[in-house]
């Protein structure tokens, strides 16, 4: 028998406000498809609100009216997610594989977000200082992610990586990719404390 699905937390209502109903559906298409698609693995449907849909959304705040590209967007993590909470922000979702960019395309579409374009290419292809923020979620390490990320901002612009617990430890391991891609500023944001079982980490630095 499928595992069941999580029923939605109370913080949701909280967390998008008006934008709950797109939201409901973005997360209802996950659970329906995301693992014949290979979005998400079988063991997700249990925790998908709380482990990836409102892990996501408790970095809305941290996001200012401009550009966003998310670089490796896989099922919408944090992008399309972030697209929802935040409709006074323009997003780029940047993903190399067809079949997930095809569910991005399917979902934007479906969910008639105005305010999300999906680009199919590596970070390292994707157009340089073009973004306010660049926000990414399990793509890689920070040493390698710093690299292809950074190069993307604008000046003055910020990266907004969501982590795990071991984020300190991985600003340790990329000093000198921090350094070499001119990263000042950074500090780990700890958000949903009292409302998710497990915070989101969030590393957020600026680029100049
Ligand atoms: C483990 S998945 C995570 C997906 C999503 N961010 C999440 O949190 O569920 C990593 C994603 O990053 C994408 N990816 C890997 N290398 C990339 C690169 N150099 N540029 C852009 N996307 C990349 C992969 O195609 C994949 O969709």
């Amino acid at each position: 028998m499928p595992p069941e699905m999580e029923p939605e937390p109370e913080a949701a209502v909280a967390l998008f406000g008006d934008r709950i109903e797109l939201a409901r559906r973005f997360t209802a298409a996950l659970a329906r498809h995301g693992e014949e698609r290979g979005l998400i693995g079988p063991l997700e449907l249990p925790r998908l609100w709380t482990r990836h849909i409102l892990n996501c959304a408790v970095v809305g705040p941290l996001l200012r009216p401009g550009r966003v590209g998310d670089v490796g967007s896989g099922a919408g993590l944090p992008g399309l997610v972030l697209a929802i909470a935040r409709p006074d922000v323009s997003f780029t979702l940047i993903e190399p594989m067809e079949r997930r960019v095809t569910w991005l395309n399917e979902q934007v579409g479906e969910l008639g977000l105005d305010n999300v374009e999906v680009l199919r290419a590596r970070a390292e292809e994707a157009p340089k200082y073009s973004f306010d923020q660049v926000t990414a979620r399990a793509v890689s390490a920070l040493r390698k992610l710093v690299p292809i990320t950074a190069p993307l901002l604008r000046l003055g612009g910020e990266l907004v990586l969501l982590k795990g617990a071991g984020a300190q430890a991985e600003i340790e391991a990329a000093t000198k990719e921090l350094r070499k891609n001119r990263v000042h500023d950074i500090e780990v944001v700890v958000l949903g404390e009292g409302v998710l079982a497990e915070v989101t980490r969030v590393i957020r630095a600026t680029v100049n």
